[in-house]
């Protein structure tokens, strides 16, 4: 089986890392890139090895200078995060697909690397207003980064033209099952010649 690699991508709070939980739960041929990061862990709701590979700047920079990483980015001032090269391999390896929740233009990146052999969805939340209300709710982060992520969102919106497809998500079941829909449609396309 030739591997795929499924890109989620969205400003922060557009609700991508649900959706991708989702997936994850529904479709057993889909396997999570664990991506490594700099910023510290989530109290008791984040496991190293998990939901990423905490690991210090220092190791970080080691990583970039191995060119261990896929892509790389700066998400947030002073925070990086990276898709490792080791990872896609692993999850081919194992014979399932990659599903990969990044930032928007760590996405594109992603999708320029791997052109057909990858999907690239753009999660786009109803409003700016919305999607601050959401980071609220989900109560994990200051007040600051709140509005560092809210700013950034609305620079990010402008890339959606870029996306192979755009999910609104704005009711969350509609916006599970048309994601459930587009990669099922691409995992059965002809496989990408690469
Ligand atoms: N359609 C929806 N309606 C209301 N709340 C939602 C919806 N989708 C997701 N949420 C909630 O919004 C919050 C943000 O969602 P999520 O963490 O999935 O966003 P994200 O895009 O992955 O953000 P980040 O990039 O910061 O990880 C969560 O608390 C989630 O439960
Ligand atoms: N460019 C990349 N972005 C990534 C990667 N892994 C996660 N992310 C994105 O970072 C933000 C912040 O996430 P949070 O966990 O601190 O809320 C979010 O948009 C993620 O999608 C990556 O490997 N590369």
């Amino acid at each position: 089986m030739q591997g795929k690699i499924i890109i989620f991508s969205a400003p922060s709070g557009a609700g991508k890392t649900t959706i991708v939980k989702h997936l994850l739960q529904v479709n057993p041929l889909l396997a999570f890139s664990i991506s490594a990061c700099t910023r510290d862990k989530r109290g008791r709701t984040e496991e190293n090895g998990k939901d990423y590979y905490f690991i210090t700047p220092e190791e970080f920079k080691q990583k970039i200078a191995k060119d261990e990483f896929v892509e790389w980015e700066e998400v947030y001032e002073g925070a990086f995060y990276g898709t490792l090269k080791s990872e896609i391999e692993r999850i081919w390896e194992s014979g399932k697909h990659v599903i990969l929740d990044v930032d928007v233009k760590g996405g594109l990146s992603i999708k320029h690397f791997y052109k057909e052999r990858a999907l690239a969805v753009f999660v786009k939340p109803p409003s700016i207003e919305e999607l601050a209300k959401r980071l609220q709710a989900r109560n994990t982060d200051s007040a600051s980064s709140i509005s560092s992520r809210v700013f950034k969102a609305e620079f990010e919106m402008k890339f959606e033209d870029q996306f192979d497809k755009v999910i609104v998500n704005d009711n969350l079941e509609e916006a599970c099952s048309k994601a459930e829909k587009l990669v099922n449609e691409f995992l059965n396309a002809e496989p990408a010649i690469v």
